[in-house]
């Protein structure tokens, strides 16, 4: 699991123009229920988990894995956590899910899914450019961020270094391991705030993430043909990139 103080998360939704990268500093999740560093709730207190899945992840694959690992995870889980289980019902909606459960005082939220589930999650963790905190300000934890890898791809899960593997998962969630993550935001051209936790790409991996999206039904074959697709008619461009306040010129 991560802890929230600095915070990054994967991909980004396509976006108009992104014009600006504002490194925000400190931002960052903790990726796990465990009480540790900023005080958290006692090991005693039964922990409240909130796992957020894409039943249509991977092509309808992550709802049916997580159908076998649920009874898994209550048995291994259960005996010091609750668990709550939110199915997502459209794109965006583990946004708001998210936002909810932090407010009640979610222990953690889990993403069970892949890199777009966990980027919904993540940006739930921020609503009109702030962290979303406990209704209950006297509460003295935090709420960690959690994933269950399930998607296509995975990435961010393999350059965290984990295997795509669900009972691994759940081992780290029941262990309470928490990390810190970085955070990146991105400013929109009107100005609202995209948070990523893995890689923001732009133009040409950015096209290449794009039409990969087109093509999940084929597995991870859905990158190679999103790159091919990329490259045909792709057109250089010079950009202009912002990055904390220091300008880049890339041509
Ligand atoms: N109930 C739903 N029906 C359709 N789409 C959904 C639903 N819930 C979430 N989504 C959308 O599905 C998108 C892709 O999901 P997810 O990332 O979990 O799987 P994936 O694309 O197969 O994995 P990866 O991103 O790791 O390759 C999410 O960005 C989200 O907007």
């Amino acid at each position: 699991m991560i802890c929230l103080s600095q915070f990054a998360l994967g991909r980004a939704p396509p976006m108009a123009k992104p014009s600006v990268f504002r490194a925000e500093h400190p931002m960052a999740l903790d990726l796990s229920p465990n009480p540790i560093s900023h005080g958290a709730a006692s090991s005693s207190r039964r922990r409240d988990l909130v796992f957020v899945v894409n039943p249509r992840g991977a092509s309808g694959r992550t709802g049916k894995e997580w159908k076998k690992l649920l009874p898994y995870l209550r048995s291994r889980l259960s005996v010091d956590c609750n668990i709550c289980e939110s199915l997502t019902s459209g794109p965006s909606h583990a946004i708001d899910i998210t936002r909810e459960a932090i407010k009640e005082g979610a222990d953690a939220v889990i993403a069970v899914g892949g890199d777009g589930t966990l980027h919904e999650v993540v940006n739930g963790f921020f609503s009109a450019g702030k962290l979303v905190t406990n209704h209950n300000r006297e509460s003295a934890h935090s709420t960690a961020l959690g994933l269950i890898p399930l998607g296509t791809g995975s990435d961010f899960a393999r350059t965290f270094g984990w295997r795509n593997d669900p009972y691994e998962a759940v081992e780290r969630i029941a262990k309470g391991v928490r990390s810190w993550v970085d955070v990146g935001v991105i400013n929109g051209e009107t100005g609202e705030p995209h948070y990523f936790i893995n890689v923001a790409d732009l133009h040409l991996s950015a096209k290449a993430g794009y039409y990969a999206s087109r093509y999940k039904r084929f597995g991870n074959l859905c990158y190679v043909i999103g790159a091919l697709q990329a490259f045909m008619g792709h057109r250089n461009q010079d950009l202009r990139v912002k990055v904390s306040s220091c300008l880049y010129i890339f041509v």
